[in-house]
């Protein structure tokens, strides 16, 4: 026995890439419906490469009555409107947008790091997946901070334009094309050109300077890792398709050798080691795209503070930074508390 899952902005990025993960993983499912806007209403979409083909449905006519399980991908408004309808019509939502990541009724779940969290998803009903640059981060802090007590990180990120959906990529693609072949090029989606440049802004502004997009790192680390840590981020859109990349820096309590973080990370859940120190020893965004770790190289140690490391991680963010840890969730959800699949 399976269970029934609805996957609610199916047709973008993230929606397809939770179809996609679905039938990998081959999670246990009795039956799956797709739901997106009206404007998507009766097309079909391809359930991975299952060979089967799915029909959309319309949401505001989706009863989510005696579904079991809804992965919610289609921004924060959706999330407002449908999300508590789903959970009190018995369906627990995962959502994906940023809207209940904070709310303390809701846990924030990254299964390799606060699995156990989870069980406090009762009191709504929903369960909140990170941001794509903290779900990766927290993977690849989690081992360290077990060992010697994260004190301080500072991350500058470098984010794939998927992680802004489609229109991102559809600008990308457009202005590359037309700076190649001598055409305008005016930036409409983004605040400026994105093809062969970089934007320090993701998210609105808040008034101290910084952007939603780095408070979202700062508040959801210590939700999900440590309250205690501090962390100061500059996130920045860059001409890359898929692949959020990270430059961290972190300052411990005690004292780690890079040796012994590259022996831990080696190890940890979810992160995958590739440090050869040489030509081409690390990993880049590109060869991160469709795969599920979260990929840490050039681990050194930084002489500048006591107990530093400095280390590049990089992870798909529409797998790991979004469906991939969504499936996790409801594989968790399943194992601990719904156990319907055998
Ligand atoms: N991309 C990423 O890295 C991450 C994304 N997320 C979250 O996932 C959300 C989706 O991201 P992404 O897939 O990249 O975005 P896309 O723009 O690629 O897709 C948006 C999806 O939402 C659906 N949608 C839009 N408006 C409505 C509506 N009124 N009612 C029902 N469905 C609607 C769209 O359906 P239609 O095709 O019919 O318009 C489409 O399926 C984000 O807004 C964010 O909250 C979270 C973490 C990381
Ligand atoms: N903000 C991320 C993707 C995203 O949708 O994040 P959030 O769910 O926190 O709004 C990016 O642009 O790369």
């Amino acid at each position: 026995m399976g269970y029934r899952v609805v996957v609610v902005g199916a047709t973008g990025n993230v929606g397809r890439e939770m179809l996609n993960i679905l039938h990998e993983r081959q999670f246990p499912l009795d039956d799956i419906a797709v739901v997106a806007s009206p404007r998507s209403t009766g097309s079909v979409i391809d359930f991975g490469d299952s060979g089967r083909e799915i029909r959309v449905k319309n949401i505001e006519h989706f009863d989510f009555a005696g579904w079991d399980i809804a992965l919610f991908a289609a921004g924060s408004a959706v999330s407002k409107d449908y999300a508590p309808k789903a959970a009190a019509a018995g369906c627990t939502v995962i959502d994906n947008s940023s809207l209940y990541r904070m709310d303390p009724d809701v846990p924030l779940i990254v299964p390799e790091v606060n699995a156990e969290a989870i069980d406090g998803y009762r009191r709504k009903n929903i369960i909140a997946n990170p941001n794509c640059s903290t779900a990766q981060l927290v993977v690849a802090l989690k081992p360290l901070h077990e060992r010697a007590r994260i004190k301080r990180v500072v991350v500058a990120t470098y984010q794939s334009v998927s992680g802004a959906g489609k229109s991102g990529m559809d600008e990308l693609f457009e202005q590359s094309r037309n700076i190649f072949v001598g055409d305008a090029n005016e930036p409409v989606f983004f605040t400026k050109q994105i093809a062969f440049n970089v934007i320090p802004h993701i998210d609105v502004f808040l008034d101290d300077g910084s952007t939603k997009e780095e408070w979202k790192m700062v508040v959801e680390t210590k939700k999900i890792l440590d309250p205690s840590i501090k962390l100061t981020a500059t996130c920045v859109r860059v001409p890359v398709f898929v692949g959020h990349s990270e430059a961290v820096n972190i300052e411990f309590e005690d004292e780690i050798s890079a040796e012994e973080a590259q022996a831990i990370l080696r190890e940890a859940p979810g992160v995958m080691l590739v440090d050869k120190r040489e030509d081409g020893g690390y990993v880049t965004p590109v060869e991160a795209v469709g795969e599920y770790a979260t990929y840490v190289s050039r681990v050194r140690e930084d002489p500048t503070v006591e107990n530093g490391l400095s280390l590049w991680c990089v992870s798909d963010n529409l797998r790991k930074g979004a469906a991939l840890n969504a499936v996790q969730i409801a594989e968790l959800l399943g194992r601990r508390h719904l156990q319907k699949a055998a």
